[in-house]
């Protein structure tokens, strides 16, 4: 199993590159399946969960070219035939976004069965909202043997009220209204702007729908779509990551290739903690030197501050002056990063939803565990300042999602290596 070795005390300097968002590119590629013809993506992220993606559509009859016509980032999908439209247990429970298929498969064939995603290390994540949507526009779901089955003729158009705001079960809904017989509503959807990637390119594939990026989705119907060629969005997670990693380290990093506006509420808060933050039309330059202050998070829905970035701001909060209140409001148990902090010299209570975090305190190297993706970046934030060398274990569920994160901070000035097999290879 690969590891991290991080020797901590570099600032950062220079020029990072973000990579597409892996956000995006799940539901992306899910949106092939509605299409006989090719579908081809651009900066699609070489990351683990979109080779389990290729894995996952592979494994239905769809033809997934990776690293199509020697770019690496370009991918090929091909759902010409889709001869089993099951998405099975052994690639469901490692990755959660495999939800994302239930949608556009029971549209599209009139039958799906998706395996239940497990526990998780960060919550619970039901996905009953995606089910309720289903059988409002007429599928017939049922549960069996760890397995859901969606049958239907021919998906009807609803209007669909959300519960709750999520961000797969928008997209997933999305996806299967497009093919439905007549018009679709959606309230109280999900904003983010993977969301509205998504719709890009259904449009693309010849889909109707207006409003997504709000609240209310209108979607009309179409018997059929077509291929499409669509680039995939920045990563503004990875982005924000980087930007806390020139903030922590007290560098000077230009983050390029993002979307600024889709970073606005990390970016306020960092200028809050006194960081300099610069932003052109796709690059952010963060420039950190003084001592940083507390400043308060609370994490929301889009356009409000993300949970995929309360673990790697916590890391930052812990060279903060003061108390930083962390209160994560989206998974009730995405905390697991805490405990590790704490064993590297860092001071975090946690009650129930909130953290809350005395700064500043020196921090020291430790062996410390990876439990999921952003709890890993927050680690790796954390090992960058850490006095000594810190070894990160279980570092696979960072490759879910960053794409050769050590080498791009490396090429900053960061001393990390890896150690062991690379995605299985030595
Ligand atoms: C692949 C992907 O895009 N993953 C992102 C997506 O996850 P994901 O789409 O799984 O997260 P959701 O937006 O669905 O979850 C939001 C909240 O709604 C609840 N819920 C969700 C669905 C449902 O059917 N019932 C229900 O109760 C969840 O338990 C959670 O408390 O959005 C999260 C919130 O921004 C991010 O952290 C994840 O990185
Ligand atoms: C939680 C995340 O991913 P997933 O929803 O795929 O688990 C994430 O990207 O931070």
């Amino acid at each position: 199993m690969d590891k991290f070795v991080v020797r901590g005390g570099n600032p950062l300097l220079g020029t990072i590159k973000v990579s597409g968002a892996k956000n995006s590119a799940l539901p992306c590629m899910a949106a092939a399946i509605l299409t006989e013809d090719e579908v081809i993506l651009e900066n699609i992220p070489q990351v683990r969960d979109i080779e389990t993606e290729r894995k996952l559509l592979a494994s239905m009859g769809a033809e997934v070219e990776l690293g199509y016509g020697r770019a690496q980032h370009r991918t090929r999908i091909r759902c010409a035939v889709l001869s089993d439209p099951v998405a099975k247990y052994e690639i469901v429970k490692t990755m959660r976004a495999s939800s994302l298929v239930l949608g556009p498969l029971v549209a599209r064939t009139g039958i799906a069965r998706v395996a239940m995603p497990g526990g998780c290390a960060i919550g619970g994540r039901p996905i009953d909202l995606h089910i309720k949507g289903l059988e409002a526009m007429g599928a017939t779901i049922t549960q069996e043997h760890g397995y859901l089955e969606a049958r239907t003729n021919r998906l009807k158009g609803a209007r669909i009220v959300f519960d709750k705001i999520t961000v797969t079960g928008t997209e997933d809904l999305l996806m299967a209204a497009t093919l439905a017989e007549g018009e679709t509503i959606f309230e109280n959807c999900a904003r983010e702007p993977e969301v509205t990637d998504l719709a890009a390119m259904l449009v693309a594939m010849g889909a109707k729908i207006e409003g997504a990026g709000t609240s209310t989705i209108r979607v009309q119907g179409v018997s059929k779509l077509h291929g499409a060629r669509h680039r995939i969005n920045p990563d503004r997670i990875e982005a924000g990551t980087f930007l806390i990693a020139g903030a922590i380290t007290g560098g000077d990093l230009n983050v390029d290739g993002c979307e600024p506006a889709h970073l606005s509420a990390l970016i306020y808060k960092l200028e809050q903690c006194g960081v300099r933050i610069d932003v052109g039309t796709d690059h952010i330059r963060v420039r950190s030197g003084g001592d940083l202050k507390a400043a308060d998070i609370s994490t929301e829905e889009y356009p409000g501050f993300p949970t995929d970035m309360q673990a790697q701001y916590m890391a930052l909060a812990t060279q903060a002056e003061g108390t930083t209140i962390v209160t994560e409001n989206i998974f009730e148990n995405r905390f697991m990063h805490v405990q590790e902090l704490n064993r590297m010299g860092a001071n975090i209570t946690v009650q129930g939803r909130t953290a809350t975090v005395q700064g500043k305190t020196p921090l020291q190297s430790a062996a410390v565990m990876c439990s999921d993706l952003r709890a890993s970046a927050s680690l790796v934030l954390a090992a960058l300042v850490a006095d000594g060398e810190t070894i990160l274990d279980r570092v696979y569920h960072m490759d879910r999602g960053y794409e050769r994160l050590e080498e791009k901070l490396r090429g900053v000035g960061a001393q990390i290596r890896r150690m062991g097999d690379v995605f299985g290879k030595k």
